[in-house]
Order: C-alpha cells, then sequence, then structure tokens
C-alpha cells in the first residue's frame, strides 16, 4: 500500500475565481515531518485544513494511504477523519469554553465509543497534572491549554498530525516540550507531521525535510 498524506494538485480557496493554492501538491510521508514555510497569506493554513478533511479542495484531491478521500468535514468518511489529528494555533479558538480540559480530551474518545479512562494517560502523556484536567480553559494558560489540544488530537492514535503555527503562542519551554511529545509519539507509531511554523530555526532542528509553499505549488513541485 502507498502510504502517505497527499495532496495531488490541489486548489482550494475562498473565491473560485481567485484561488489561494493553484495545482500544489505535497506528501507527508509516514513516519516523517515536514515543514511547511512560506510568507503570510501564501495559504499554509489552507494547504493544512485541506491535508486535514476540513476544507474541499476546488480541484485536485487528498490521498490517504492510497485511498482518495471522497468528502471534506462530515462528509469524510470517520476511518479516514480519525487517521488525522489536527492542532492549530490558537488553543481558545479550538476549545469550548464551558468545557473542562478532563472533558475537552475526552471528546473524540466519546464520539468514537472509546473508554474515556484514557484520559489520564493522555494528560500524563502532555505533562498535565490532575488539578488542571479539572480547570476550564479560562483557568489555564495557553500552553497548558495547547498541551490539551495535543491530547486531544492524538486521543485516537491519529496516522498523521497537522501542525498549524500551533507552537506560536507559546514559550521555548513549552514548544520544546510538545515537540518532544509529538516526536516520541511519532517514534512509537510511525505517524507523519506536518508542521507549519514561521520558525525556521525550530524546523530545522524538527522537520526531515522543510518545503516552501511558493515552490510546491510551482509545476515543478517536488511531488510531479
Ligand atoms: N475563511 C476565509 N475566507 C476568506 N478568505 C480567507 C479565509 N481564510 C483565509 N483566507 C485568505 O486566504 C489567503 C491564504 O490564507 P492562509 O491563512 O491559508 O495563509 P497562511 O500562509 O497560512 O498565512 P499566515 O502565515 O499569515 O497564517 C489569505 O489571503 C487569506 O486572507
Amino acid at each position: 500500500m502507498l502510504t502517505g498524506l497527499r495532496a495531488e494538485a490541489v486548489t482550494a480557496g475562498y473565491d473560485p475565481r481567485h484561488p489561494v493554492l493553484t495545482d500544489v501538491s505535497l506528501t507527508v510521508e509516514a513516519g516523517r515531518t515536514v515543514g511547511l514555510v512560506g510568507p503570510s497569506g501564501s495559504g499554509k493554513s489552507t494547504l493544512a485544513r485541506v491535508l486535514a478533511l476540513l476544507h474541499k479542495p476546488q480541484a485536485g484531491r487528498v490521498v490517504l494511504d492510497g485511498v482518495p478521500v471522497t468528502g471534506h468535514r462530515h462528509r469524510a468518511p470517520r476511518r479516514q477523519r480519525t487517521r488525522i489529528g489536527v492542532l492549530f494555533q490558537q488553543p481558545r479558538l479550538s476549545v469550548d469554553q464551558r468545557m473542562t480540559l478532563r472533558t475537552a480530551i475526552a471528546e473524540p474518545l466519546r464520539a468514537n465509543g472509546l473508554p474515556v479512562s484514557r484520559v489520564d494517560g493522555l494528560a500524563e502523556l502532555v505533562m498535565l497534572t490532575p488539578d488542571l484536567l479539572a480547570r476550564r480553559p479560562h483557568e489555564v494558560s495557553d500552553g497548558q491549554l495547547q498541551r490539551a489540544c495535543l491530547a486531544r488530537a492524538l486521543a485516537l492514535r491519529p496516522a498523521y498530525l497537522v501542525c498549524d503555527e500551533m507552537t506560536t503562542m507559546l514559550d521555548a519551554s513549552t514548544t520544546a516540550a510538545l515537540v518532544g511529545v509529538i516526536r516520541d509519539y511519532q517514534r512509537e507509531t510511525g505517524a507523519g507531521v506536518l508542521a507549519i511554523s514561521h520558525d525556521t530555526v525550530l524546523l530545522d532542528h524538527w522537520a526531515d525535510r522543510v518545503v516552501r509553499l511558493g515552490e510546491v505549488s510551482a509545476a515543478a513541485s517536488p511531488d510531479r
């Protein structure tokens, strides 16, 4: 089986007459970390959302471990959707403010009929203590909330993790801790990771290869 999370000749955006991405191909191989850089507004987040099956491309397709994806968002088959975890820049926009961190981490487990007792192991993995699990988002720091988002993203043991500027709001030590958790997870499971960041020093250290968005959209994109 061909492994990898692939965008194949993707054209996508928000206005069909002016796509943000035109004919972009990119592969995140299983077990590898691909860094994605590019100027602000070049479409990195849009590509992340396409690969995470959250945004439907106008043309082209996403192929997950050799199987073309047939729908996006709720139309994507659950077994494909749950193979991809996502982490965004602003954890406060990704978590329901009324939920405790424990409930937020348990959400995907509950939705997929898995035991919520797994939350404790996930919290330990991201170094969240039990007292923090009982708090709501406004009672924790950005770094603590992002740890909870990482625990939630890993809850279904995804084969791929899409990280869109996940460290932008974090200090150096939290960034190092979360990247360390992702690397350990990757070593254990062979997951593929897409890491989008403006921090090229971080990506040089974290990623196996770094792709510049302007370059992937050219006809000579690395995958073609
Ligand atoms: N929901 C939306 N509706 C309309 N236009 C959007 C939407 N989201 C993004 N855009 C536009 O699409 C273009 C690409 O945005 P995108 O967020 O993908 O770029 P980016 O490379 O991730 O930028 P940054 O590095 O600043 O996060 C921008 O011009 C942006 O204004």
